[in-house]
C-alpha cells in the first residue's frame, strides 16, 4: 500500500491549514487519485492494523438497504454510533440511495441491481454508475446530524458519493469519487470496502477483478491525526493479503459475513485516533 503512504506524505508536504465543520481543523489538498490493481492482492493498509470486521459488516449493511445501526450494534460495530439518533437512525444515506432511490412517482430504483444487470447484458456501457449523492436528501450543515435525521435527511452528506464500473479484457474495474476524505480513519476503510464490493460484483458477473481507482475531492488529515500519519510513514509496508470468497450466492444481496476470508494479512500494530464528529 505504497500508494496510501504517498498520499499521507503528499498531504503533509502540500496541505493547506483549513478549518472544517467539526472544529478540529485539517491539513487539506484538493483532488488526488490512487490506483489499486486488485490482481496484486487485496488493498488493506498494512502500516497499521485495520479492523476488517467493521468494514465488511458496514458494506453488507449498505447492501441490505439498511439505515438503522441495529445490525451494526448486533455485530459489535460502533463506527456509526456518533451520527445516529437515539433510536439508531442515520437517515437516507448509502443503504437507501444505493438500493431504493426515491422516484417522484413513488417507486424506487435499486441502483446496485441495475448496474449488475447492465454488467451482465451490456458490459461496454459507459453508464454503469451508482450515486449516493441525492441533493433532495442532503443535510443542513449548520445543525447536528441527529437533528437532520429527525427532519428526514441524511445525518451526514454522502462522502463516497459516486462510483462507476468499467469492463475491458474480461476484468471489472471501479472508480469512486469521494468528495471528502478523512485520510487517516476513513480512507483505509473506504478503499477496502470498495475492493470487497468489486470482488463480489465480479463474482456475480463471472468477471475477473481489474483495478479500483480512488479519486478524492477535499482530501484531509485532521490535526489530531497528523502524528499518527507520521508514525505510519516510519513503517515499511508489508505484502498484501488475498481475499477468498468461499461461496457464490444467488445474488449480490445474499452474501454473508462468513463467505469471506482474508488470507495472509500481516500488519504493523493498530494506531489509535479520535474520530471528528
Ligand atoms: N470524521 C469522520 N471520519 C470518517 O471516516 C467518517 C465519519 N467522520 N463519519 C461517518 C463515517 C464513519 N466512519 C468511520 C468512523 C470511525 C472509524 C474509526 O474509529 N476507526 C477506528 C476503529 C475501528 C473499529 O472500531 O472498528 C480505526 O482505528 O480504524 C472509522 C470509520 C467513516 N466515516
Ligand atoms: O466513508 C466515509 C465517511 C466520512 N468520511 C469523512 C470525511 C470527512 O472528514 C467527514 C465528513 O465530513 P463533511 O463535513 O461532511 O465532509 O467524514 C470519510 O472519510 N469516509
Amino acid at each position: 500500500m505504497r500508494q496510501y503512504l504517498d498520499l499521507l506524505q503528499h498531504i503533509l508536504d502540500n496541505g493547506f491549514d483549513k478549518g472544517d465543520r467539526t472544529g478540529t481543523g485539517t491539513k487539506s489538498v484538493f483532488g488526488y487519485q490512487m490506483r489499486f490493481n486488485l490482481q496484486d492482492g487485496f488493498p488493506l493498509v498494512t502500516t497499521k492494523k485495520l479492523h476488517t470486521k467493521s468494514i465488511l459488516h458496514e458494506l453488507l449493511w449498505f447492501l441490505k438497504g439498511d439505515t438503522d445501526i441495529g445490525y451494526l450494534k448486533q455485530h459489535g460495530v460502533r463506527i456509526w454510533d456518533e451520527w445516529a439518533t437515539e433510536d439508531g437512525r442515520i437517515g437516507p444515506l448509502y443503504g437507501k440511495q444505493w438500493t431504493a432511490w426515491q422516484k417522484p412517482d413513488g417507486d424506487t430504483i435499486n441502483q446496485i441491481e441495475e448496474v449488475i444487470q447492465t454488467l451482465k447484458t451490456n458490459p461496454n456501457s459507459r453508464r454503469m454508475i451508482v450515486s449516493a449523492w441525492n441533493p433532495a436528501d442532503l443535510p443542513d450543515e449548520s445543525i447536528a446530524p441527529q437533528a437532520n435525521v429527525q427532519q428526514g435527511r441524511m445525518a451526514l452528506a454522502a462522502c463516497h458519493a459516486f462510483f462507476q464500473f468499467y469492463v475491458a479484457g474480461g476484468k471489472l474495474s471501479c472508480q469512486l469519487y469521494q468528495r471528502s476524505a478523512d485520510t487517516f480513519l476513513g480512507v483505509p476503510f473506504n478503499i477496502a470496502s470498495y475492493a470487497f464490493l468489486v470482488h463480489m460484483i465480479a463474482q456475480q458477473c463471472d468477471l475477473d477483478v481489474g483495478e479500483f481507482v480512488w479519486t478524492g475531492g477535499d482530501v484531509h488529515l485532521y490535526n489530531n491525526t497528523i502524528e499518527q500519519a507520521k508514525l505510519q510513514l516510519t513503517r515499511e509496508p508489508m505484502p498484501l493479503p488475498k481475499l477468498v470468497i468461499k461461496r457464490k450466492p444467488d445474488s449480490i444481496f445474499d452474501y454473508q459475513f462468513d463467505d469471506f476470508e482474508i488470507v495472509g494479512y500481516e500488519s504493523h500494530p493498530h494506531i489509535k485516533a479520535t474520530v471528528s464528529v
